[in-house]
């Protein structure tokens, strides 16, 4: 994916300022920065949920494969399968642990009968580590796991509909230490098969799984590179106020 001089504005009122920044499918891209910078709201904008915000507007171009995703015509509900998005509280469907995995692919055709279906949402769960602990609940309510367990739920039920990118909006913040660890171990083993974008208030984590981080301040992306380079020898003054603690 990447971004060509992107803004947002929220009526009158300018959160992001021309930023640009390729995605690549190799790594995990960390996204940090003082509460308020825009982090979340450039997020969104790359699978277009800011659509769902009407004083939301978007200028600027984003491409997924080479192709503006902003673009009339654009399948939203397509596009949202093919970038998609785990939210800071797991947000599971009130429905068993099998539909909420089974029904992207449902929805979008990829599976053709039950057996493939049952193949969709063992390999999404395998996948998402959380197999072993849920294959003999499969029709249990999926609202009835703990909280990482639902986070990685939502993890697998982004993975069933084989997306290219996977937003992660602080994916961890509503989570315990041990349950983080496992959502890090899990990001670590889905890179490189997706391209993985991680909005994160903890500086340790997105130097634990990220190779690239943009730093964000005051909606401007101040500056982006290799994870190592940024936190151990970053080129603005601002990025390294922020990584040493002077503000945010
Ligand atoms: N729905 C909205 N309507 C109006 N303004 C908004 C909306 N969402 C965010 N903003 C404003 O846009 C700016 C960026 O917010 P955003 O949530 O993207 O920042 P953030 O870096 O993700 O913050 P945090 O780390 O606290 O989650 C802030 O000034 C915020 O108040």
């Amino acid at each position: 994916m990447s971004a060509k001089a992107v803004s947002v504005f929220y009526g009158d009122k300018k959160a992001i300022d021309e930023v640009s920044i390729d995605i690549p499918t190799q790594y995990v891209t960390a996204f940090i920065g003082p509460s308020g910078c825009g982090k979340s709201t450039f997020l969104r904008t790359l699978n277009r949920m800011n659509d769902t915000i009407p004083s939301a507007r978007v200028e600027g171009e984003i491409e997924l494969d080479g192709r503006d995703i902003y673009r009339s015509g654009m399948d939203v509900v397509q596009l949202r399968a093919r970038v998609g998005m785990v939210f800071q509280k797991p947000n599971p469907f009130p429905k068993s642990i099998y539909e909420n995995i089974a029904y992207g692919p449902k929805i979008h055709g990829l599976a053709e009968g039950k057996d493939e279906l049952d193949a969709i949402v063992e390999k999404s769960l395998r996948r998402a580590g959380l197999w072993e602990e849920v294959k003999d609940r499969l029709q249990d309510s999926g609202t009835a796991l703990s909280g990482g367990q639902q986070q990685r739920l939502c993890i697998a039920r982004a993975i069933a509909v084989d997306p290219e990118v996977i937003l992660m909006d602080e994916p961890c913040s509503a989570l315990d230490p041990i349950a983080t660890a496992k959502i890090e171990e899990l990001i670590a083993e889905l890179n490189g098969r997706y391209a993985i974008v991680i909005v994160t208030h903890s500086m340790q984590q997105a130097a634990r799984v990220s190779q690239r981080t943009a730093f964000f301040h005051l909606g401007k992306m101040v500056e982006y590179g290799r994870t190592s380079d940024i936190f151990t020898n970053p080129h603005e003054q601002r990025t390294q106020d922020y990584i040493t603690g002077r503000y945010g």
